[in-house]
């Protein structure tokens, strides 16, 4: 019978058929982080259990390390003592640990690809909500919770409830000035924050294949964004390249036998999906989020919606709501919303191509006066590279600050946040109340678009920085 992708790595991890849909898995590979993994060690020293295979298992402090004078303990106590808990934990039972001054350190989600940790065809898990990242790779790959981690720490496998499947096509080419994030945030918009709620989707069509591998991990990123733990992509040729000769990639004899299984980890030409939407790549306009969830974006080109025009009372509240808290009024356009701050990072959009395309619009330009600006690469390999390229001058002649890697104002958990009532131009992927520092406000876009705004002071079209308008 013809299967999807996701019908095919979910059949080659069962180790249990417990009927009606649900299952126990093997799971292949496990990323932990300091803010997620200290119940689930806790409860294993408590039930005096060991790791069944601590080689499938990675750690990296991420979330709430400082992003500056690195060279020095972290300042915050509490930051410090999850730092410490995390090694701690790692070393009694015997998991490789990427600490602060390890020079692959990154967020989970840039690290773990970027070692070769995640490959085609395994299941993968951390207890953080954007694992789905990794199914870019034709990984199945999703977050799970603290008592999961456990489980998976403890056994190697999960109980799961197999998801229904939603294909999105991205048909035609993506006109110059847009990008990943544009396509990710318009589906979004389309399915909305529950959309794909219990579906595994599957990014398909023209459009995705021309995409790079950051692209596809922009793409599959943001799938919670729309309800979904699982975003996948065949793997194909980009896949391979990019894997090549990585730390943790098979080699040699391994490598060849790896591409043979790797070539077979698509979707039937005949497999029927539950849902499919298609998006036209050609139309789109750079995007760009108004509101207070990641569904509530527009073209930059257009305005903020009117409660007065919503088509339900229901709408017209919850656009309200957003508004009140954004501080923004009906009506008005994008592009007139004055922003103070810029974050450029993120697991998101904190890759060498998001950095390249930003630096390509802040070339011998400055960031607005009263605009500070931060751009974060994701891992230390993503800095390096850079710096290599001459980036970081880049960014730091137009007036940004050149930082550490990690989760940094993607999320207020460590020392870098905004105050209250601040207007964020950001490349993240979550735009909550409170997300960037309690009373803060976020808009989430592509990195092209971040580094326009810096420069204008306001939310800005980066095609007319790019020469392409
Ligand atoms: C702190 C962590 C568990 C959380 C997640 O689950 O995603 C964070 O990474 C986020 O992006 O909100
Ligand atoms: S960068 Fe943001 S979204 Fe990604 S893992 Fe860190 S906090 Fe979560």
């Amino acid at each position: 019978m013809a299967a999807t992708l996701y019908d095919k790595l979910w059949h080659s991890h069962v180790v249990a058929d417990e009927g009606k849909g649900v299952s126990l898995l093997y799971i292949d590979r496990q990323m932990l982080h300091e803010v997620s993994s200290p119940q689930a060690f806790a409860g294993l020293r408590e039930k005096g259990l060991r790791v069944r295979n601590p080689r499938a298992h990675l750690a990296v402090a991420d979330h709430s390390v400082p992003t500056r004078d690195r060279d020095r303990p972290i300042a915050d106590p509490q930051a410090r003592a999850q730092v410490e808990l995390l090694a701690a934990n790692a070393r009694q039972f015997g998991i490789d640990m990427i600490g602060l001054d390890d020079p692959r350190q990154g967020i989970v989600h840039v690290t773990g690809p970027e070692q070769g940790f995640t490959l085609p065809g395994l299941t993968l898990v951390c207890g953080d909500s954007h694992t789905a990242t990794h199914g870019a790779f034709g990984a199945l790959a999703f977050g799970i919770g603290s008592g999961e981690c456990e489980s998976v720490l403890a056994t190697q496998t999960l109980r799961m409830a197999k998801a229904r499947t939603l294909r999105v096509n991205v048909v035609g080419d993506l006109p110059p000035g847009t990008g990943a994030k544009d396509i990710i945030l318009a589906v979004v918009g389309r399915l909305g924050s529950n959309g794909a709620v219990g579906h595994a989707i599957e990014y398909a069509g023209p459009a995705v294949r021309a995409l790079s591998m950051e692209g596809r991990m922009t793409l599959c990123n943001m799938s919670i964004e729309a309800g979904s733990r699982t975003g996948l992509v065949a793997p194909d040729d980009t896949t391979f390249a990019w894997l090549r000769g990585r730390p943790l990639a098979p080699q040699g004899a391994d490598w060849d036998a790896a591409l043979d299984h790797w070539r077979t980890l698509v979707s039937d030409a005949d497999a029927v999906f539950d849902k499919e939407i298609t998006i036209d790549a050609a139309r789109l306009v750079p995007q760009v989020s108004w509101g207070t969830s990641p569904d509530q974006v527009a073209d930059i080109t257009g305005r903020v919606p009117d409660p007065a025009g919503a088509p339900d009372a229901g709408t017209a509240a919850k656009i309200e709501k957003a508004l009140a808290y954004m501080g923004l009024s009906g009506g008005m356009a994008l592009r007139d919303i004055i922003i103070g701050h810029v974050f450029i990072g993120s697991c998101t959009n904190g890759r060498i191509e998001d950095l390249r395309i930003a630096a390509r619009v802040l070339k011998g330009r400055r960031v607005a006066d009263g605009v500070s600006a931060l751009v974060v690469p994701g891992s230390h390999a993503v800095k390096r590279q850079a710096e290599a390229e001459g980036l970081d001058a880049i960014f730091r002649q137009a007036g940004f600050e050149w930082r550490e890697p990690g989760c940094s104002l993607c999320v207020a958990m460590n020392d870098d946040r905004l105050p209250p009532g601040a207007r964020c131009a950001s490349t993240s992927n979550r735009n909550f109340e409170g997300r960037q520092g309690q009373g803060a406000r976020t808009h989430l876009m592509g990195p092209a678009m971040a580094a326009a705004s810096a420069v204008a002071g306001h939310i800005a079209d980066p095609r007319d920085y790019l020469g392409e308008a």
